[in-house]
């Protein structure tokens, strides 16, 4: 008993660690993964700084006017049109006399994109008054960490490709300069502590001459105190007519607080995303007494009907690695996705399990937000999902379950409830969503058949 209980001890800690809010791993994974624009439906909330100036929102990039380099770089990254963020966002970005911006749209909805055009249709005097003009940087853009600038620089150079008279630089630790370099290239792309180094201690870069500063990811950005005053200290060095914009994919209260003291009197765009719903989904829960009997359970499932592909959640690493191997000894192409991998390696294996080399995804939260896969049939909650304190985490068994059922296609999650305990989870995120979810009885082959039907 006192081993077990100091085992479920050491799970709960490990479970709880990988559940620390590693944003910026979440955040990179998601662009690693995501080849396309996330498919919602939204409602666009305006708040302008003069609401007597006419809003318009473009629905073509040619409206834009922008540079045919520029546009024939949009054009060759795939994009047709601009999505519901660039629609609205870019047309302020641009305008003359500049605006800040606060905007908040969720996830792969384009932001990136939205203001690499905007820093790229930068009227560089660099390049408008060669011969009267130092050359300098005049965009700013700082990104939460070093992979994550990396990632928006490679947006830069890809969005870029016909207009290589803009450069770009990478203010990231590693970066190695002599005394005395004054950067000559137009947009800096970096994270907030080698920024400021740069834009301080060394003067790598004047800070007077910028005129667009771009805070990204500001909801990551503030998940480390550090960086949160960093980017304060920066945007404190800027002049008072440099544009300012900042963008995050959620907006609780402290990203709120932060945004409006990086962006004085901005125009605010928000992008609601529609509430997402389990009308789609059918839920069953089923009762066993052991993590045993529940891989029983599901043996039985897989013998009664045909699966697609499955995600199957579990609460550890521990759990997680035990299933995918007794699901593999049972002829299961299986794939494993946990805490302690590489971003790159999870990335892999979200690849291959989406392009269907493996059928079944045994996971733990990693990767319950923003994987888009779309013959997932069935979700399984091999363990319910709980917060730290062992609370149901309803948020989390939305975003699970919501990964089978898309775009209207009917989707089936099952739950396993193997004590009392988890029983009164079930029942409270029940009551939470005010959804029955009916007993499967797995040993009945027909009941189970029904299911599918
Ligand atoms: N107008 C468009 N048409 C087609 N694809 C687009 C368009 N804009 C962006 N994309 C693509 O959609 C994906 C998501 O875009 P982007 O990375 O800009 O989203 P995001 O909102 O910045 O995401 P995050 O919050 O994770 O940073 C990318 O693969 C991007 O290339």
């Amino acid at each position: 008993m006192a081993t077990d209980s100091w085992a479920q001890a050491v799970d709960e800690q490990e479970a709880a660690a990988e559940s620390v809010n590693d944003k910026a791993a979440q955040s990179l994974l998601n662009k690693l993964i995501r080849n396309n624009l996330v498919n919602t439906t939204n409602q666009v909330e305006v708040l302008q700084k003069d609401p007597n100036s006419p809003l318009y929102s473009v629905k073509s990039f040619e409206e834009l006017r922008l540079k045919p380099q520029l546009l024939q770089g949009v054009y060759a990254m795939g994009f047709n049109r601009p999505s519901k963020i660039q629609e609205t966002a870019l047309p302020m970005m641009l305008a003359e006399p500049p605006q800040n911006l606060i905007a908040q749209s969720q996830s792969g909805t384009g932001k990136t994109a939205a203001f690499v055009l905007a820093m790229l249709s930068h009227k560089y005097k660099s390049l408008h008054f060669m011969h009267k003009c130092d050359p300098h940087n005049q965009c700013l853009c700082v990104s939460p960490t070093y992979e994550l600038a990396l990632q928006t620089g490679k947006v830069i150079e890809q969005m870029g490709k016909y207009y290589p008279e803009v450069k770009l630089v990478y203010a990231i630790r590693g970066q190695k300069l002599q005394r005395g370099t004054k950067l000559q290239e137009q947009i800096v792309i970096g994270t907030p502590g080698t920024m400021l180094d740069w834009c301080g201690k060394f003067k790598f870069i004047d800070p007077k001459k910028i005129r667009v500063f771009v805070l990204d990811e500001a909801d990551v950005m503030i998940a480390t105190q550090g960086h949160q005053d960093q980017s304060i200290r920066i945007q404190r060095m800027l002049p008072k007519n440099c544009q300012m914009l900042l963008f995050s994919a959620t907006f609780e209260e402290s990203v709120w607080n932060f945004a409006q003291r990086i962006v004085p009197d901005p125009n605010i765009i928000k992008l609601k995303r529609e509430e997402e719903t389990l009308d789609t989904i059918k839920q069953y829960y089923v009762l066993c007494n052991c993590k045993e009997e529940k891989f029983q359970a599901l043996c039985n499932i897989y013998g009664a009907i045909t699966i697609a592909q499955a995600m199957i959640f579990c609460h550890t690493r521990k759990t997680a690695g035990w299933l995918a191997g007794e699901l593999s000894r049972e002829g299961h192409q299986v794939a494993l996705l946990s805490g302690e991998m590489q971003v790159e390696q999870r990335a892999a294996v979200i690849e291959r399990f989406r392009d269907g080399k493996e059928k079944v995804l045994v996971t733990t939260n990693v990767c319950a937000r923003g994987i888009d896969v779309e013959q997932v049939s069935v979700v399984i909650n091999f363990d319910l999902p709980v917060d730290k304190d062992g609370n149901p985490d309803n948020e989390t068994y939305l975003h699970r379950i919501g990964r089978t059922g898309r775009f209207g296609k009917r989707g089936l999650a099952i739950n396993m409830v193997d004590s009392k305990m988890s029983m009164n989870i079930l029942n409270r995120i029940q009551e939470h969503f005010s959804k029955k979810i009916e007993r499967l009885d797995t040993d009945d082959l027909d009941e189970i058949e029904k299911i599918a039907g």
